[in-house]
């Protein structure tokens, strides 16, 4: 997969697109970042990259003809089709599904707002999908968008180790994660629940999962209202309860 970002701080891009996993991906060649500066496409003498709003108002936003030639730019450098993402807090917010639906595309070009963002007119003709990653105002898309490679770069096959992936599977189905306990001799078993020392991994298997309902239930009820649950889990999650209310 490769991802296109466009950001007045490509240097920002591709320091976070080289750790961790991500840089892994890079490394195993299963994602490719490439950071774009729309400053190096502006025209004009100063380099221009903002410009005041119409209808006057405080703040700036960005210049459409530089970050459209950049744009282009981009596009151009690679034939594959590229789904243009803004990540602006007028977004709908992204969750795991959505991002798994975005892993799965051959090619992402993500433009990162600086200012008080994009021109309307720019939004509406190049702009595939504007995502927010939550209900806050940053300083610019630069962190969206590194979250978003993020959470789509570690889902490229083969980017996962099997020691990387154990909290995967919860947040696959739309529940919380169940709790861990790291082993450590300075730690020792003080306070880890007896299950875990048992060594009975069918037992161990559905008291995660009841965790991992029991959790969701307390913590967000809307993720739990979202999920879907099969008898067994019915079962574990009203035990869950009961436990709870007893
Ligand atoms: C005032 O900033 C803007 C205004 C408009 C667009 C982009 C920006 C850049 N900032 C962002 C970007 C994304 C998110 C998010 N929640 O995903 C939060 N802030």
């Amino acid at each position: 997969m490769r991802i296109d970002v466009i950001s007045l701080f490509p240097e920002f891009i591709r320091e976070s697109a080289a750790l961790g996993v991500v840089g892994r991906a890079g490394e195993r060649g299963l994602l490719q970042v490439q950071a774009w500066n729309p400053r190096d496409y502006a025209t004009d003498n100063y380099r221009r990259v903002d410009q005041r709003p119409f209808g006057g108002g405080p703040g700036m936003l960005m210049l459409a003809e530089p970050l459209a030639a950049c744009l282009g730019a981009a596009k151009a450098a690679d034939p594959a089709p590229a789904h243009v993402v803004y990540l602006s807090p007028q977004g709908p917010r992204l969750t795991q599904a959505r991002v798994r639906e975005l892993a799965a595309m051959p090619r992402l070009v993500l433009l990162c707002g600086r200012y008080e963002g994009l021109d309307e007119r720019f939004i509406e003709r190049e702009v595939d999908e504007e995502i927010s990653i939550g209900d806050y105002v940053l300083s610019g898309g630069e962190l969206a968008a590194a979250v978003l490679v993020d959470a789509v770069g570690r889902l490229q096959e083969g980017a996962l180790n099997h020691a990387d992936s154990a909290s995967q599977d919860s947040f696959e189905d739309g529940l919380l994660d169940c709790p861990h306990y790291t082993r450590s001799e300075a730690a020792g078993t003080e306070g880890v629940p007896a299950v875990l020392l048992s060594g009975d991994h069918a037992a161990i298997a559905r008291w995660r999962r009841q965790q991992s309902l029991g959790r969701t239930w307390l913590r967000r009820p809307d993720l739990l209202a979202r999920a879907r649950l099969d008898a067994a889990d019915r079962a574990l999650l009203a035990d869950f309860i009961r436990q709870w209310q007893a």
